[in-house]
């Protein structure tokens, strides 16, 4: 991997694909400001993407989102060193993989704040002095590289990020800094080398990790990630943005108990509803718009995203992804886990000996404040459509099955009829494509109007809903244009035109193409292909029948 210094790639030119990728980000972008100025609280304000185009500033979007977001507790470096022994390379090798940290209950440090600007002071994990000393390379044995790392969990703050790099430090091929280095967002003028120092010794073979759940929201990260190495794999533990958002409050609170109820903050104004976007509880949850700004660097290939929920109910199984995502050897299994009942949660162990099983400290686990299921019902309403727009992007569902019920909310793919069109392309074979993928819905692609995720990303987000009047979709009434290829035209929605929707609609669907082109991400996510179903708002005899 290419280890440039900051900014060495800075000026690069961007290809065609990317500026269109810009105009699927700037829409994002437009939306998420038309929400934060104008107020709108649910998906009727998203579901008019066109509209939104010709909003203004959308340079201004970025700097909310630059959080200087992190997490809170961490491991104490006291302990860690205790904990880290030297070991000899037979002996690592042989090791089953423990934490080298101990996280026991109340064995967390307190941070210093961070400074941060924000509403609600974030606070810091890792201080610069507990860096300088070496906080993370505590661990590091005398023997092998200090290594810049390959693979980094880089959000989201709430998610369940500490328990999943203590489980995946449990696997002897992963070295992993205890304290969250914090250096894509905050020490990066400090340059690779400080960096590298900052990580344990590895041998060859071993995978160097960290995690800074702050990276996820931080506009800078993903590019100066890119640039460190472009084939770092990055990992996301997701949550239900509603509840990792009492979560992240809870964890204020616990340090300034003086703060407003989390009912007070999270609206600009309750009684129009009006939730506060603004506020980073909130904010950092919006996961579809962060996720944008890594898409233009990473594919989603290089990105894992675990859900912290099943994290929680069934480790072993997110664990078995990790390490496949990771290239690893299943190492880290049920073996490894114990659910304290007491604790509420699983708990490290090791399975060749009979060691007590640690579990995460005070901080992880804490007990929520009551939240009125008012707002509860409201904030679910505000996040629906990112949801949405984040399952169609990843291609993912994040079924909660435990405690978090408000994903479940969302119907994660209600297309009964999919198809998916694996190549993008203009020529035989892309008309191909497109009847294939009518035949197989069992309609004729005349009365499908195609709609392409990488024209406009908001466009299948309307689709899961039911599409407002005003909704425009393109080419319906007449044939397709068969073969025409979105990407091709500089214009949104690519050729042909955009037709109000009318009650001559009988069926809608979207097609999405995919190709390895970096600017299709939104198609790769929403690779589930080709959505089938009756406008809902459109009267008309049942169009399923059309679809056998
Ligand atoms: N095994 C285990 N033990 C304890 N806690 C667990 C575990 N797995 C996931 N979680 C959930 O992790 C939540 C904290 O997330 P993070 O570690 O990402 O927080 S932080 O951003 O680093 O502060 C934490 O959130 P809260 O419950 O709100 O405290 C936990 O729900």
């Amino acid at each position: 991997a290419a280890m440039s210094p900051p900014g060495g790639r800075g000026g690069s030119k961007v290809p065609p694909a990317r500026k269109l990728l810009c105009m699927c980000s700037l829409s994002l972008c437009l939306t998420y400001l038309c929400y934060s100025l104008m107020g709108g609280t649910g998906p009727g304000a998203l579901r008019s993407p066109l509209n939104l185009q010709s909003s203004p500033a959308p340079r201004a979007l970025r700097s909310p989102l630059n959080l200087q977001s992190s997490p809170a507790l961490l491991p104490s470096p006291t302990r860690a060193g205790n904990s880290s022994r030297r070991r000899g390379p037979a002996e690592l090798a042989a090791a089953p993989g423990w934490p080298r940290t101990s996280l026991a209950p109340g064995e967390m440090i307190t941070a210093a704040p961070s400074g941060a600007a924000e509403r609600d002071p974030q606070e810091s994990s890792t201080t610069d002095e507990e860096l300088s000393r070496g906080a993370g390379s505590t661990t590091t044995p005398d023997y092998g590289e200090q290594r810049l790392p390959q693979a980094l969990i880089i959000g989201v703050k709430k998610g369940g990020t500490r328990a999943l790099l203590e489980a995946i430090r449990a696997h002897p091929d992963v070295r992993a800094v205890g304290v969250e280095p914090h250096f894509f967002d905050r020490n990066y003028e400090k340059g690779l080398e400080w960096y590298r120092n900052v990580m344990p010794k590895t041998l060859e073979g071993q995978i160097t990790m960290e995690k800074t759940p702050s990276y996820f929201v931080t506009n800078e990260a993903p590019k100066r990630i890119h640039s460190m190495a472009k084939d770092t794999k990055l990992i996301v533990v997701v949550r239900n943005p509603v509840t990792r958002a009492i979560s992240d409050y809870t964890q204020t609170l616990s340090k300034k108990p003086e703060i407003p109820t989390f009912e007070v903050l999270a609206f600009k104004n309750r009684t129009l509803g009006l939730i506060d976007a603004s506020w980073s509880a909130i904010r950092i949850g919006i996961y579809a718009l962060h996720l944008e700004n890594w898409l233009q660097y990473f594919p989603l290939s290089q990105i894992l995203f675990v859900s912290g929920e099943r994290l929680i109910i069934d480790p072993a199984g997110e664990m078995a992804k990790v390490q496949d995502f990771l290239g690893l050897k299943r190492i880290v299994t049920e073996k490894h886990f114990y659910f304290n009942q007491t604790k509420g949660f699983p708990c490290l162990k090791k399975p060749e000996d009979g060691s007590a099983p640690r579990c995460l400290g005070k901080s992880k686990g804490r007990t929520h404040p009551k939240i009125d299921p008012d707002v509860i019902q409201r904030l679910r309403k505000f996040y629906k459509p990112f949801n949405v727009m984040f399952y169609q992007m990843t291609g993912q569902d994040f079924h909660p099955e435990r405690r978090d019920q408000a994903f479940s909310d969302i119907e994660v793919n209600p297309c009964k009829r999919c198809c998916h069109i694996p190549t993008q392309g203009s020529g035989i074979g892309w008309v191909e494509q497109q009847d294939a993928c009518a035949a197989k819905l069992g309609i004729r692609l005349g009365h499908v109007s195609v709609l392409w995720t990488i024209a406009n990303p908001w466009l299948p987000l309307g689709l899961l809903q039911p599409p407002p009047p005003n909704l425009l979709y393109r080419q319906s009434s007449g044939p397709v244009e068969k073969g025409s290829a979105p990407v091709s035209s500089p214009s949104f929605g690519g050729p042909g035109r955009w037709l109000p929707a009318s009650p001559g609609h009988r069926e809608y669907g979207v097609c999405n193409v995919q190709d390895g082109n970096r600017s299709l991400h939104l198609a790769n996510a929403g690779a589930r292909g080709c959505k089938i179903s009756p406008p809902p708002s459109l009267s008309h005899p049942s169009p399923q029948k059309h679809h056998g």
